[in-house]
């Protein structure tokens, strides 16, 4: 068996979100797939209306198939500081033609304002190591875990594009998705999250410096953090860049369009291209852009988000493939 579904950006690529349903009969909703966390939760019918502001609800009473887990119950936060809780149902789960009967579907009871005022965005696909799920006190199997074991291959491809639609792929490695050789770097599993080590980058068409970089692929992460001194190092080449306390990161002038940012992956390489380095419009007043690339300060190690994933330049695509990141040429 293997599956496909299409996953949309939000504005500035800000998030990336996927249609699933939930329960019998079915109920469509729209998440965040993300490879940074292990739990499956969505906006319900058990939460305060003022906790809701046009997001879809999962309502389990709505449902033939679910089954509340008695007793066990939820919480996560996130390293931005959201958060959400509530309890737990099995219920039949489909993303695109891949159904898993019995999927713990853990239901919100309180969610953060983040949350609350991210409209689209009615819940979190963990893809994260089930050995991370938040669920007390038996933690559940993420999706891929239970799917795993019919698809053709322990695998699922994350192809994210920007300003368009990509693809979560399942069981298989579609050969259209990119070009060239896969090149393939061992998976840190040990905190729960698909860790790899980065030998070192290069800003433009400079040198490649030797410097090993330590994170995670996260596809619900929306920029690339980075040690602070590769951070500086690459704004050092970037006329007017300045590190803007208000705003939190790195601003430079929108243009001339910054160097290409270039990051190891084992023996191959991926070019995050200048153009999207630029990542939002941070002040109109002086046509200052806030970067894609900033620090990981704080977190104890490196974040390649979609900024780092979305990244097609010329002749590659990055894809991570569990068990190995992609980078394909
Ligand atoms: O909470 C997160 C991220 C937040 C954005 C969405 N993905 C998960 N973590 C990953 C980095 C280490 C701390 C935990």
């Amino acid at each position: 068996t293997t599956g496909a579904i299409a996953t949309d950006p939000e504005k500035h690529d800000v998030e990336y979100l996927t249609p699933i349903s939930v329960g019998t009969p079915s109920q469509d909703l729209i998440v965040d797939f993300d490879t940074g966390s292990s739990d499956l939760w969505v906006f319900s019918t058990e939460m305060s209306t003022s906790d809701i502001k046009g997001q879809t609800m999962y309502d389990p009473n709505n449902s033939s198939t679910s089954e509340k887990v008695q007793g066990s119950t939820w919480k996560i936060t996130y390293g931005d500081g959201s958060s959400s809780s509530g309890d737990v149902y099995l219920d039949t789960v489909t993303i695109g033609n891949l159904t898993v009967p019995n999927q713990a579907v853990e239901a919100a009871k309180k969610v953060s304002a983040e949350f609350t005022d991210d409209s689209h965005n009615d819940g979190l696909l963990g893809l994260g190591f089930s050995a991370i799920n938040t669920v007390q006190p038996t933690p559940q199997n993420t999706f891929f875990d239970n799917i795993k074991g019919i698809l053709d291959a322990p695998l699922f491809t994350v192809d994210l594009k920007h300003g368009a639609p990509g693809s979560f792929n399942f069981g298989y490695i579609d050969p259209a998705a990119y070009i060239g050789n896969i090149s393939w770097t061992p998976v840190d599993s040990s905190q729960g999250f698909w860790g790899f080590t980065s030998p070192g980058y290069a800003v433009g068409t400079g040198a490649f410096r030797n410097h090993s970089m330590s994170g995670i692929a996260d596809t619900g992460t929306t920029l690339l953090l980075l040690p602070k001194s590769v951070v500086s190092a690459y704004y050092k080449e970037i006329q007017g860049a300045q590190y803007d306390s208000d705003q939190g990161g790195y601003i430079f002038p929108c243009s001339p369009t910054p160097p290409d940012f270039v990051f190891g992956v084992n023996n191959g390489i991926v070019t995050v291209p200048g153009d999207m380095v630029s990542y939002a419009p941070a002040d109109s007043a002086n046509q200052n852009c806030f970067g894609g690339i900033q620090k990981d300060t704080g977190i104890g190690f490196s974040i390649f988000g979609d900024v780092a994933l979305k990244t097609s330049f010329v002749r590659s695509h990055g894809s991570i493939v569990p068990g190995h990141y992609a980078d394909c040429d």
